[in-house]
């Protein structure tokens, strides 16, 4: 059994608990734990996991956050920039699927939140265990 550290960054709660079920439904059916740290917001959501990585405690981890578009700039600063941090830890070898949304507006997120629709929670979750696989594959 593989320990898993959801990072999430808790902005819409309504929206972050559905896209937490489907990445827990996700490792369940694959026998493995997860727990969840809440972060305030998708740009700390990278430190987070580096900081959780040097910890040793936990095989892989998910990224979990909605960032909605507002009326100004920072919306690319923030879904670019944790995008950005997400990526630059998975090119050190580190397991970690993104579940962070980036849409334009509730509806969107809605859709993509809820596990019986586009589950994107669960897809960060298999994007996880993927490259968790990936790396005992090639480790050996
Ligand atoms: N607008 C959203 C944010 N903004 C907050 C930033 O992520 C960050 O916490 C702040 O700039 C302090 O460093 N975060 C989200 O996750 N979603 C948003 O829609
Ligand atoms: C994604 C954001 O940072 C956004 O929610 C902030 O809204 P605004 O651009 O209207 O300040």
């Amino acid at each position: 059994m593989a320990k898993f550290l959801i990072v999430e960054a808790r902005f819409y709660d309504h929206l972050n608990d559905m896209l937490i079920d489907g990445a827990r439904e996700a490792l369940a059916a694959e026998g493995h734990e997860a727990e969840v740290l809440t972060v305030p917001g998708a740009l700390e959501v990278p430190g987070a996991i580096a900081m959780a990585v040097d910890s040793g405690q936990y095989d892989g981890f998910i990224a979990i956050g909605v960032v909605i578009r507002g009326e100004t700039f920072h919306f690319e600063i923030v879904a670019g920039e944790s995008a950005r941090g997400i990526m630059a830890l998975t090119m050190d070898g580190i397991a970690i699927g993104n579940g962070i949304l980036t849409v334009e507006n509730d509806e969107q997120a809605l859709v993509r939140a809820d596990p019986k629709q586009k589950n994107k929670g669960g897809e960060a979750a298999q994007a996880a265990l993927a490259l968790l696989d990936l790396q005992g594959r090639f480790a050996r």
